[in-house]
């Protein structure tokens, strides 16, 4: 019983609640007017049944008395009534469907909005980094892109609901009126009975979907795969494409067997005994008004209104396709909606800090050095400690490298430095002030960062460069010069439009840079930053996709640039960290060496072990034959010497 009533509540009184409070907040006098035009639209189908009910009723006598009479101007004027009422039906119809669709814009409107700043509000990346609320965040952010299942088709279905149940109740009034109130009160109980059957299928889908939808987004994924561009290299190249077919196939036949085996049971049982039930009533009902009729207790115009009445009430017992679908999937998005926002705020130890650019960059702390004291950290999908007690210090215009094996924890040192997640234990404390209680954005515009998978926003290539430091302006001269510096000088001149270049092929005008380019790019954006202001410069694998006298030049270029600056320097390639003032071997969570080059070198431990066992490997490459461009940057040619 307790839930049942649950149920009840939270699948079809809470969301209706809620919507009706959106709807205000959203539309302030449209809805209310909407559903007041509806209520005369839904009423006036009442009025047509009465009037053409009384022309039917007319006819025998104006027959009889024939033209120019009393009864046939009596039924000239129910004809001109009843006309008159079709057309304000037929005007106020398309109108009250115009003004819905200015609802659905609304409403949509507003949880567009909703969605963006739940999305990107949030502190910390957790939430976009967890399954469970990227699952929600998707589910709403599908369900505001599906065309008649978004909140606004709620919002409009639920007015739209007006007219139909206005136009039952006048229906229901005029059987009772004329007819008897037994009669009535049997036909809305037809109706309605029919009504829930339509509804319940309606509801049983939306149960099905948390099913459908993990199954969904694998076949959707191997759609991707099939369809899409990212992945039609490796497809081809390694023969996937009878498997991507095949994978495809059943995957979306397994997430569409639940709904079809509903679809069996509920249309089966549910509307067998439904309509059953209706039949003999109607038929009933139906059965004594001609009975009445025949015995004269019923005039023929309250014969005629009786019967048109009972069938016109009856075919409301329908599926309402302007409303069902809307009002049933469209708070779908709303409420993971809701979910993922109570997720964001359980993951916030702290509140987002809203502050303007120029504020928090003249608010700016300078600093001697940063410490992560003790700090432990571990996502929230569990297993051990990513960082496990780990004591580290940067000082200030030093350029420290981190070096480790894959997955000891480099990038998420990075992620906890930019408060996008906050440590479980511990703290980072800048000269001894926690970094957690400085307004994030204040600590965050003293970080440029170049991460490992950086974005490549397809947008103009001096926007690419600007987001380093978007609350300020830079003139094409300032950016053209971070361009040469960042080497992409010659390829910012081989451009159509130069720096107003639109860094995707799909747009007119646009091109497509190679992955060094881009990496090179994110660089640029990096050094913005630092110009701007930031005093840490974070390089996630930042020459990954350089070759390698670019990786050399970049080198050369970046220790003069970054002379003073405290910069973090994340690399695989030990030819890039040796020139680091200090080299710091993070293992299990913790700092297992700390050392310049040399001295850890001498120290014959983990970096020597690995940078002897890179080096071998450019030493046998260049022995073969196979590089001759590897140079001075390669530890191998390092220990050759
Ligand atoms: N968002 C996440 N959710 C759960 N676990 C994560 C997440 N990101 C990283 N991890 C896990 O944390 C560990 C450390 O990952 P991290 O990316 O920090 O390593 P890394 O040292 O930078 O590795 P690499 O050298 O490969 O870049 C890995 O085991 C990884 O699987």
């Amino acid at each position: 019983m307790g839930n049942w009533r649950e149920r009840l509540w939270q699948e079809r009184v809470e969301p209706r609640i809620f919507l009706l409070a959106q709807l205000r907040i959203a539309t302030d006098g449209l809805a209310l007017g909407t559903a007041g035009l509806n209520l005369v639209v839904g009423a006036l189908g009442g009025g047509f049944v009465l009037a053409s009910s009384f022309v039917v009723g007319r006819i025998p006598a104006a027959m009889d008395a024939g033209v120019g009479s009393p009864q046939w101007r009596s039924l000239v004027t129910a004809f001109l009534v009843a006309s008159g009422v079709l057309l304000a039906q037929q005007i106020l119809t398309p109108l009250s469907a115009a003004l819905g669709q200015l609802v659905k814009h609304r409403v949509d409107g507003l949880f567009y909005d909703r969605l963006l700043e739940a999305s990107l509000r949030s502190t910390s990346v957790a939430p976009q980094e967890d399954d469970e609320s990227l699952a929600n965040l998707r589910l709403a952010a599908e369900g505001l892109e599906k065309g008649s299942r978004t909140p606004g088709d709620a919002a409009a279905g639920t007015l739209a609901l007006v007219i139909r149940y206005s136009r039952l109740g006048a229906f229901v009034l005029i059987i009772g009126a004329v007819i008897s109130w037994w009669a009535a009160a049997a036909i809305g109980l037809v109706t309605m009975t029919l009504r829930v059957g339509h509804r319940d299928v309606v509801r049983t889908y939306t149960r099905l979907v948390p099913v459908m939808n993990p199954l969904r987004r694998e076949s959707d994924y191997f759609l991707g795969l099939g369809v899409g561009p990212v992945a039609a290299k490796e497809t081809r190249v390694f023969g996937l494409t009878s498997w991507i077919i095949e994978r495809y196939r059943s995957s979306a036949l397994a997430a569409i067997r639940p709904l079809w085996r509903e679809r069996r049971r509920v249309n089966v049982t549910a509307f067998l005994w439904r309509s059953v039930f209706s039949l003999i009533v109607v038929c009933l009902v139906v059965a004594l008004m001609l009975r009445a009729g025949a015995a004269g207790t019923l005039t023929l115009t309250e014969l005629t209104i009786g019967v048109q009445a009972t069938i016109a009430a009856v075919l409301l017992g329908e599926f309402y396709h302007e409303s069902d679908t809307g009002t049933q999937f469209g708070l779908i998005a709303v409420r993971a909606l809701e979910r993922f926002r109570s997720q964001v705020a359980a993951s916030e130890a702290v509140p987002p800090t809203v502050a303007g650019g120029a504020s928090a960059a003249t608010a700016a702390p300078s600093f001697s050095e940063i410490r992560f004291s003790d700090v432990t950290f571990s996502y929230a999908s569990g297993g051990r400690p990513v960082l496990d007690g780990l004591d580290l210090t940067l000082r200030a215009g030093e350029c420290t490298a981190l070096v480790g094996l894959n997955g000891s924890g480099k990038t998420t040192l990075v992620k906890l430095l930019a408060r996008l997640y906050e440590p479980t234990r511990g703290a980072i404390l800048v000269d001894g002030r926690d970094i957690a209680t400085l307004p994030v954005d204040v600590w965050r515009r003293q970080i440029g960062v170049v991460f490992q998978d950086f974005i490549r926003y397809e947008l103009s290539l001096s926007d690419n460069i600007a987001f380093g430091a978007i609350e300020h302006r830079y003139d094409p001269g300032q950016l053209a010069a971070i361009t040469a510096r960042a080497g992409l000088a010659d390829i910012v001149a081989g451009l159509p439009s130069g720096l107003d270049t639109v860094l995707a092929s799909r747009y007119d005008g646009g091109v497509e840079l190679s992955g060094g380019q881009w990496q090179r790019l994110a660089i640029a954006r990096a050094l913005l930053a630092v110009d701007a202001g930031a005093r840490i410069l974070v390089l996630d694998e930042p020459t990954a996709a350089l070759d390698v006298r670019a990786e050399a030049a970049f080198f050369d270029e970046f220790a003069e640039r970054t002379r003073g600056r405290t910069t973090l320097l994340i690399s695989h390639r030990f030819s890039s960290v040796r020139h680091a003032d200090r080299i710091v071997v993070l293992s299990g969570g913790r700092v297992l060496e700390d050392g310049t080059h040399e001295s850890l070198l001498a120290r014959d431990g983990r970096y020597a072990e690995l940078y002897r066992l890179q080096a071998s490997l450019f030493t046998a490459d260049v022995e073969g034959g196979e590089d001759d461009a590897v140079g001075s940057t390669s530890p191998g040619a390092e220990v050759r010497r």
